[in-house]
């Protein structure tokens, strides 16, 4: 028994070795891998192993209540479901099975653009399960802005209650990994379906999706002029580019390194989480996503300021090692450790925490 190693196993770490163990090795890797040498990737969870929670003692807290409210919805834990791409690589259910687990779960789903399912029926089964489930649809904006417009149009009548804009990727980053694989397309008998029959698009086909480092601020308005759906900008790290977000009428933001999948120099999310939360955190909600893997990592992030957060590849290794009861059993697990954390912490819920309850380890009890 190593005492000081910080890494037992948990359930997510269970379900990553068993998720390892059913994943063809290149898809595994397309799920796993980050950019270049993976250092954004590693440091989103270093970042939060560097932290430690100061608790608060005798407040009488009661039992924790981990329920929080996104953008008008309700989600039964402060930790939602952020996009991957091409879930049925990793189970033949793939999306809908993740849908299904995140409705059942109570929380919100951010269904991917490039999923392998269409949004219409990853909805269908998301309110197949809850009638009021959430499904917000993540979005790139594509050069051509009719092809933007379908792809809105598509997610309006799916019934989706946001449109969650990633804006780190101008250009795709490079994946090693995938490049040492020659993954650089769906294999056969699957597709990015929401792209198909879209305008440009052959017949009964798909479309690329495509990045641009030409998009702007102006793209972004001309998409907030295009629908009633609020906005959620992902990808942002930079406080002026929070400040810029709020004044544009973002409707929250969200703080991610994409999963350190692309610009591998970027910092920690939980690192730069705080700057932005001093510049907008009293005028929109700000979420985070990166290297989330405990209740712990989550009530942190809480106490800096976000909203919520969202996790990716414990969801996929969930989905990959037992389908739909494997994402289940990941959200569950996290809501549970949240309310173990919470009571923990003195704190009945997230609006009982503060800032200064989180210090960096090693530093005595400094504020980070
Ligand atoms: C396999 C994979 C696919 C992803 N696909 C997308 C995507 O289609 N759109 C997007 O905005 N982000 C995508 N992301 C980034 C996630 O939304 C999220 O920012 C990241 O996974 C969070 O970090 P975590 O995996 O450490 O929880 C993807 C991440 C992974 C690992
Ligand atoms: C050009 C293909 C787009 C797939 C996007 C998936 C994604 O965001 C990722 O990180 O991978």
């Amino acid at each position: 028994m190593t005492a000081d190693s910080g890494d037992a196993p948990t359930v997510l770490s269970e379900l990553r070795e068993k998720a390892g163990t059913r994943l063809d090795p290149v898809h595994r890797d397309f799920f796993e891998g980050g950019a270049d040498a993976e250092i954004a990737l590693a440091e989103n969870e270093r970042a939060f192993r560097r932290l430690a929670l100061l608790p608060r003692i005798l407040r009488g807290s009661g039992p924790a209540d981990t329920a929080v409210t996104l953008l008008g919805d309700r989600a039964a834990l402060p930790v939602f479901v952020s996009p991957t791409a091409f879930q049925r690589l990793a189970h033949p259910d793939g999306e809908l099975a993740t849908a299904r687990a995140t409705a059942a779960a109570g929380t919100v789903l951010i269904t991917s653009m490039a999923s392998t399912t269409a949004v219409a029926e990853v909805t269908a089964a998301a309110r197949a399960v809850r009638a009021d489930a959430a499904v917000w649809f993540q979005l790139y904006l594509q050069p051509s802005p009719e092809v933007t417009d379908a792809l809105v149009r598509r997610a309006e009548r799916a019934g989706c209650g946001a449109l969650v804009v990633t804006a780190d990727s101008p250009v795709f980053g490079h994946r090693a990994r995938d490049d040492r694989n020659g993954f650089h397309d769906l294999p056969a008998g699957f597709a990015a379906e929401n792209m198909r029959d879209l305008p440009g698009a052959p017949q009964g086909g798909t479309l690329d999706i495509a990045m641009s480092p030409g998009l702007s601020w102006d793209d972004l308005r001309r998409l907030r002029a295009a629908t009633r759906l609020p906005i959620v900008l992902k990808g942002v790290l930079h406080p002026d580019d929070a400040r810029r977000a709020a004044d544009e009428g973002v409707a929250a933001l969200l703080v991610s390194n994409h999963g350190g999948r692309q610009l591998d120099a970027a910092p920690a999310t939980v690192e730069a989480l705080p700057a932005v939360v001093a510049a907008v955190g009293d005028r929109l909600p700000v979420l985070l996503d990166g290297g989330v893997r405990s209740g712990s990592d989550v009530v942190i992030a809480l106490a800096l300021g976000a909203t919520a957060v969202g996790v990716g590849r414990p969801v996929l290794w969930g989905l990959a090692a037992e389908g739909e009861a494997g994402v289940a059993r990941v959200l569950e697990q996290l809501r549970a450790e949240v309310a173990h954390v919470l009571t923990l912490c003195g704190a009945r819920d997230s609006g009982d925490l503060t800032r200064d309850q989180v210090v960096v380890r090693g530093l005595g009890v400094a504020e980070c």
